[in-house]
């Protein structure tokens, strides 16, 4: 939607891509958040290639979305390090590996960058550009100006530092999540009602440092003095963790069995549940 051509390219040609964007957008014209113009204009300009210099050679900026392993990672770099001009923008959608490490053989370090984009892609906003020590602010910049043109809401992480910002956050919520279950201070059900319906309701309008300056900074103090010390502050995963998973309660890929015991219907209606959530919520943005 931003005006640029997109081309998608996989080792593996038996995935259909270009039908998964389709139903995605199908998805969201049911519930209004996009029309058959916006379809049309989105399917115009993506395509699928199945040779990896023809997809990549005219390319301004290549986005890798391939496997989390090292190794092949840094292959693909090396492939299109031989493919394409120097000024081709490089990023990684690694969530969880150091860019720097990726990007550690390449000739041309200064346009490579981290691009974390955030599940599912079509419907969150957040993508984290993670700079490396070697990554040129220019190409920073260029890369979350065509992230918002494209109706993205990019921020930039300045050190390559492991969970970049936003999984730091969310996992330090977790592992707090995890502990009280683990305690026996609520269950589980009772951990996540207590998020939901209260801080978690009011993030998307008053995120933590937002709150702070409201509350006032001396309360802030003062409560983190009483407070810290008693708060989960392992950096070993929870013995309760350790526990469930070898039971063999996964989660969803277990059958439903994890924190939560959930029936086929149940798992169902929280994946359509989120992204009929996150379908309301870019409606309510564009009112
Ligand atoms: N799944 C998520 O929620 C999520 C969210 C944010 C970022 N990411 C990141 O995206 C990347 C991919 O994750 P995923 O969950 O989509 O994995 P996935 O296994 O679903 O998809 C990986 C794809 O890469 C292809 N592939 C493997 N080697 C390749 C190569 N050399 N050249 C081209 N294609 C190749 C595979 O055929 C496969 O289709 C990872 O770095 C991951 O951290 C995933």
């Amino acid at each position: 939607a931003a005006g640029k051509t997109v081309t998608l390219y996989d080792t593996n040609i038996g995935i259909d891509p270009i039908g998964k964007v389709e139903a995605n957008i199908d998805i969201m014209i049911g519930k209004c958040a996009a029309d058959e113009e916006y379809k049309k204009y989105v399917l115009e300009h993506i395509g699928f290639c199945s040779h990896l210099q023809k997809a990549v050679e005219e390319a301004e900026l290549v986005v890798e979305c391939v496997f989390e392993d090292m190794q092949i990672k840094r292959g693909v770099f090396a492939e299109l390090e031989a493919l394409c001009g120097t000024e081709t923008v490089f990023a990684t959608n690694t969530s969880v590996m150091s860019p720097t490490e990726i990007a550690e053989d390449l000739k041309h370090k200064g346009r490579f960058i981290g691009m974390h984009f955030w599940n599912p892609a079509h419907l969150m906003p957040l993508v984290e550009l993670v700079k490396t020590k070697e990554t040129r602010q220019d190409i920073a910049e260029l890369c979350a100006r065509e992230l918002r043109q494209a109706g993205k809401k990019p921020v930039v992480c300045e050190k390559d530092v492991p969970g970049f910002i936003a999984n730091r956050l969310q996992h330090a919520l977790w592992r707090e999540a995890v502990s009280l279950v683990e305690h026996g201070i609520a269950d589980a059900q009772t951990v996540d009602m207590a998020l939901k319906y209260g801080p978690g309701l009011r993030l998307p309008r008053i995120a933590p440092l937002e709150n702070a300056d409201m509350v006032g900074l001396d309360l802030t103090l003062s409560i983190h003095r009483y407070v810290l010390k008693y708060l989960e502050d392992s950096h070993e995963p929870s013995p309760l963790l350790e526990e469930l998973v070898n039971e063999g309660r996964l989660g969803f890929k277990s059958g439903g069995h994890g924190f939560y015991d959930l029936s086929e219907r149940e798992m169902l209606d929280r994946t359509v549940g989120l992204n009929e959530y996150l379908i309301d919520q870019i409606n309510k943005e564009k009112e």
